[in-house]
């Protein structure tokens, strides 16, 4: 990999530029811009090439059924939450969730960490206003602060930079978590007795002993638990903000090709997914697998042109759908998309959110979602893809490893009164670790089903 990148594939990058980007900052000071840019252009990879190889490899197994992917983590990551504690929490819940998912679809769990980079928010409104007073609207801390003050909301680009630090140091202890021994499947194990053993809900505790049997089994086999130590853990964020994007864009010396390294995936994004904008351009001029957002105002014909303008080659593992289409309309809006790409004979893995289209104000005025919505999107995903012979590949998952009260509902029953007790999202609101395990062995039950 080339730390400083030879010009000719990158004309064709630039070219890009003159397109229109949505949702991107207005940057007060276009010289700060261009020196930090400079600056990016400058420092190491956070991701190598052949890692994003392997996670293409791997997402093209689970598009045939062979593996399943599990997408986790926060809606926002915030500086000052990228702590070891918080970092060691979210991998944990992910581990624990794997392990589950993996019993359940009796196939390897691609486990891919919405993390060490996902700072920048797309937002329904360029402006917020509180009692009468507007600022610009929060952008994640890749753009501004979070703070209610002209200061704090004013887009500052040094804050690339600090994203850039803030993602190494993250994914530096997301590789040592995943391979230094705190991945052992027989510690992950043992997590999920406790949270079967503590949980409300006596449902999860028959799949808990048939795992318990299986990893007896394996015992009494011989299998080697030594190997099962370390784990492949990817990092995937949405490519939000072309000012970091680009400039982290470098051309593979294996291949002369260009990978974004900032992230193994990257995703576009519902409001950017535009096929002729500047967002699926960039994408489609990177080497990395691709994650496209589609909602239900998506027709087929756009879903189609996603596939012709990112994944021309038809590759398998190249590109995935991430429907967020909402419980009460996954039946009908995701069945004539699947049908027509599939029709089409594009090799795509879908791959669920169910958080995206189930967000809702609640009376107490917290932007909320109930845990049934997402378990509801998730079997109308299923149900689809049976109906139609299709693929689930996956699901893709806002949660946190901390016990927050964002989300109503699960076995805990948070109710909208116990919202206020600890929200402490940023952006969207996230599973918490207890609700994302009972997400992940009601899931489980879907998969073996
Ligand atoms: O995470 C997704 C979006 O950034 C988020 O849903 C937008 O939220 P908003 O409608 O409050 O701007
Ligand atoms: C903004 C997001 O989702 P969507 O683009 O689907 O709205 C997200 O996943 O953070």
């Amino acid at each position: 990999m080339s730390t400083t990148s030879p010009a000719d594939p990158l004309i064709d990058l630039r070219a890009g530029t003159t397109l229109v980007a949505g949702q991107q900052p207005t940057w007060p000071d276009e010289a700060a811009l261009a020196d930090v840019v400079a600056t990016l252009l400058t420092y190491p990879p956070l991701v190598f090439a052949g890692e994003c190889d392997v996670l293409r490899s791997r997402i093209a197994a689970a598009a045939r059924g062979e593996a399943f992917v599990l997408m986790g983590g926060d809606c926002a990551e915030t500086f000052a939450n990228a702590t070891a504690d918080n970092i060691r929490d979210r991998i944990k819940t992910v581990l624990q969730m794997a392990a589950v998912l993996t019993y359940g679809a009796s196939v390897p769990v691609v486990k891919v960490g919405r993390m060490a980079g996902q700072f920048a928010k797309p937002r329904s409104s360029g402006t917020e206003t509180r009692e009468g007073v507007t600022l610009p609207a929060y952008r994640g801390d890749m753009v501004n602060d979070f703070e209610f003050t002209p200061e704090a909301r004013t887009p500052d680009p040094t804050r690339l930079l600090r994203a850039y630090h803030t993602s190494s140091a993250t994914l530096n202890l997301v590789r040592a978590f995943t391979s230094g021994g705190f991945a052992d499947l027989r510690h992950v194990h043992d997590w999920n007795r406790g949270f079967v053993a503590n949980s409300a809900n006596a449902r999860y505790e028959k799949l808990a002993r048939d795992i318990d049997k299986a990893m007896k089994f394996m015992a009494a086999c011989g299998a080697d638990f030594e190997t099962m130590k370390t784990v492949e853990f990817f990092a995937a964020h949405e490519a939000l903000l072309l000012d970091y994007e680009r400039p982290l864009t470098r051309v593979d010396s294996r291949t002369g090709d260009l990978y974004d390294t900032s992230a193994h995936l990257v995703w576009v994004g519902e409001r950017t997914r535009d096929g002729d904008g500047a967002h699926v351009d960039f994408v489609s001029k990177v080497r990395n697998p691709i994650g496209a957002k589609v909602s239900d105002k998506a027709s087929p014909d756009d879903v189609l042109r996603l596939v012709e303008r990112i994944n021309p080659d038809n590759e398998e593992g190249r590109l995935t759908f991430i429907t967020r289409m909402g419980a009460g309309r996954v039946r009908e809006a995701l069945p004539p998309i699947v049908a027509k790409v599939h029709a089409s004979g594009a090799h795509v893995t879908w791959v669920c959110d169910p958080m995206h289209g189930n967000t809702f104000e609640s009376e107490s005025g917290f932007k909320t979602r109930d845990f049934e919505d997402i378990v509801d999107e998730v079997r109308g995903f299923f149900e689809v893809h049976r109906e139609l012979g299709t693929v689930p590949g996956g699901i893709h998952v806002e949660l946190t490893g901390n016990d927050v009260t964002e989300c109503i509902g699960g076995a805990e029953k948070i109710l909208d009164a116990d919202l206020t007790k600890r929200y402490e999202s940023v952006c969207d609101p996230r599973l918490n670790h207890q609700q994302s395990l009972e997400l992940a062995f009601l899931v489980a039950e879907m998969l073996a089903d």
